[in-house]
Formats: structure tokens, C-alpha cells, sequence
């Protein structure tokens, strides 16, 4: 049976200008990504995905072609519908976790909710039900900067959820944190997953990229390779770090072994 289609690029292309320098981060890309799967999306430094979870999200604006949104062309909205479409469809975790530096945890989640035009009690009720959900219940009244790493990055987490949101886009979430944060990181995704939530995920981290239902190669801004899986099961993982590390380039390859020899 087919899946049924989330979100949709076609002959999407990014062209970013720095004074008379133009440089094309993303070219021509057609991609499908199934609602309700679990997309990985890998590729060496530099090659776009940063910039493809940016247009597919609505955070940035694109240079020409299509993004669809199920059947809606959400390069096509106004200002108000998109700031719509990114407030209740969508939770974006940021590579760099991004959090207010002056506002606490419980008011960080909270923001969103009260953005979306959430009444005070119902987003109060959600913002205690994710702050124990991520375990960062203990820390909520504290600001970022009197958290940990892992902390904060499920702050982010729990933000990005408020809304309840059709599609989490994440952006390396677990590239800042030790094995064991990352693990817990990655498990809460693949949790909200099950539960029917689309994932998008960029991650240079063979575990993580072991969670995909479909992985989709970058290169040179554009789908290099796609790779299917079945759902993520523990009993699979060595074999699934395998055939993704053999699928992956050369150079990514080394970033992968760089990057795990980092975290230990
Ligand atoms: N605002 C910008 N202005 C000019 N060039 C940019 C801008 N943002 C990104 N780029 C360039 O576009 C290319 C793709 O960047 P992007 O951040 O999408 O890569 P990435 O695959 O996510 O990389 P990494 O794995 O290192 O995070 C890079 O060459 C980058 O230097």
C-alpha cells in the first residue's frame, strides 16, 4: 500500500547571495517524505541539509520550485499562514538548541503554546506533562545556562512539541551530547514516531541514522541515495550501522568515525 505523502519537494532549488557571490546550496532536488516514517537524512558537511529542512519547514524562503505540505503549497503562503503552518504543523529542534537565554525552561516551552493563541490552563497543563516526559521536571525554573547539554537539548525537544505538531524537524539533536544524553534523546523521537508523529531528522551519527524508517543521502545539494529500512529494532542495530556506513561516501564515512571518536 502507498504511504501516504507528508511533505514534497519538487525541482527545488537554493541559491544564497553574499554581496556579488551567488552559491547554490540546494539544486533541482525532488523528494518525498512519508507521514508517519522516521526520515534520516545524512550527507557530507556543506552539502544542504541544513538549508532542505529550513525550506521544507518554512524557515526559510525558497529560490525557486515547489514545497507542498500534504496538497498545500507552502511556498505559495502568505506571512500569516506560514507563521500558522510553522506555529501548529510543525516543531523544529535547532543544531543549536537555540533556547531564550533569559526566560526558564517551563517558560521556554510554554512560549509557543501562548504564540498559537493557547489558553493560559491548557498550556500550563502541557508544558508540566512535557517537562516530565523529557525529566527535566527538577530544572524547570531554572534558565538555560544553569542546565546541562542533555538538559537543554530536551528543553528543546519540549518546546518544539507544545503544539502538538504533525512533523518534528530535528537538526543534529544529538550532536552536542555524550552517548548516553544522545541515546535518550534519540528514544524519545523514536517514541513520539510510534505514536504517529513524521520525523525529519539530519544527523551525522551512525546510531541515530540507525532509527530511520528511510534515509536520504545529500550530496552536493542534491538526493544522492535513498536507503528503506523496516521499523527500528534493537535486535538490528549492528547490521543497520553496516549497511548504512557502507552506503554513506568516503568522506562522510571518516566524519562519522571522527565524530564518535569525539563522543567518547
Ligand atoms: N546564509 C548563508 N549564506 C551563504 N551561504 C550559506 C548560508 N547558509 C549556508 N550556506 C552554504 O550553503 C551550503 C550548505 O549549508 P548547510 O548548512 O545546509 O550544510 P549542511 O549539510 O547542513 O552542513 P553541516 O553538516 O556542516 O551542518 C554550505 O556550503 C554553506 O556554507
Amino acid at each position: 500500500m502507498e504511504k501516504p505523502i507528508i511533505l514534497r519537494a519538487s525541482n527545488l532549488c537554493k541559491t544564497y547571495s553574499t554581496g556579488s557571490e551567488q552559491f547554490h546550496a540546494i539544486k533541482n532536488l525532488d523528494l518525498d517524505i512519508y507521514e508517519k516514517d522516521f526520515t534520516v537524512i545524512m550527507g557530507n558537511s556543506g552539502s544542504g541539509k541544513s538549508t532542505l529542512l529550513y525550506l521544507l519547514s518554512g524557515l526559510d524562503g525558497i529560490t525557486t520550485g515547489e514545497v507542498f505540505f500534504r496538497d498545500q503549497r507552502i511556498d505559495d503562503y502568505n506571512e500569516k499562514q506560514l507563521s500558522g503552518f510553522r506555529t501548529r504543523k510543525i516543531g523544529y529542534v535547532y543544531q543549536s538548541i537555540n533556547l531564550v537565554p533569559d526566560l526558564t525552561f517551563a517558560e521556554n516551552i510554554s512560549l509557543p503554546g501562548y504564540i498559537a493563541g493557547g489558553k493560559k490552563a491548557e498550556v500550563r497543563r502541557k508544558t508540566e506533562a512535557l517537562l516530565q516526559a523529557m525529566d527535566i521536571e527538577g530544572q524547570k525554573n531554572r534558565l538555560p545556562s544553569q542546565t546541562s547539554g542533555g538538559q537543554q537539548q530536551r528543553a528543546a525537544i519540549a518546546r518544539a512539541l507544545i503544539n502538538d505538531p504533525e512533523v518534528i524537524f530535528a537538526d543534529e539533536p544529538t550532536g552536542s551530547l555524550n552517548i548516553e544524553h544522545g541515546q535518550a534523546v534519540l528514544d524519545i523521537l523514536t517514541g513520539l514516531n510510534r505514536k504517529g508523529q513524521s520525523v525529519v531528522m539530519v544527523t551525522h551519527d551512525l546510531k541515530a541514522a540507525c532509527r530511520a524508517d528511510r534515509l536520504i543521502y545529500i550530496s552536493d545539494g542534491k538526493v544522492a541515495g535513498i536507503l528503506e529500512f523496516d521499523k527500528y529494532d534493537e535486535q538490528t542495530l549492528a547490521g543497520r550501522e553496516e549497511s548504512i556506513f557502507a552506503f554513506i561516501s568516503g568522506k562522510e564515512q571518516r566524519h562519522v568515525r571522527r565524530m564518535e571518536a569525539l563522543s567518547r
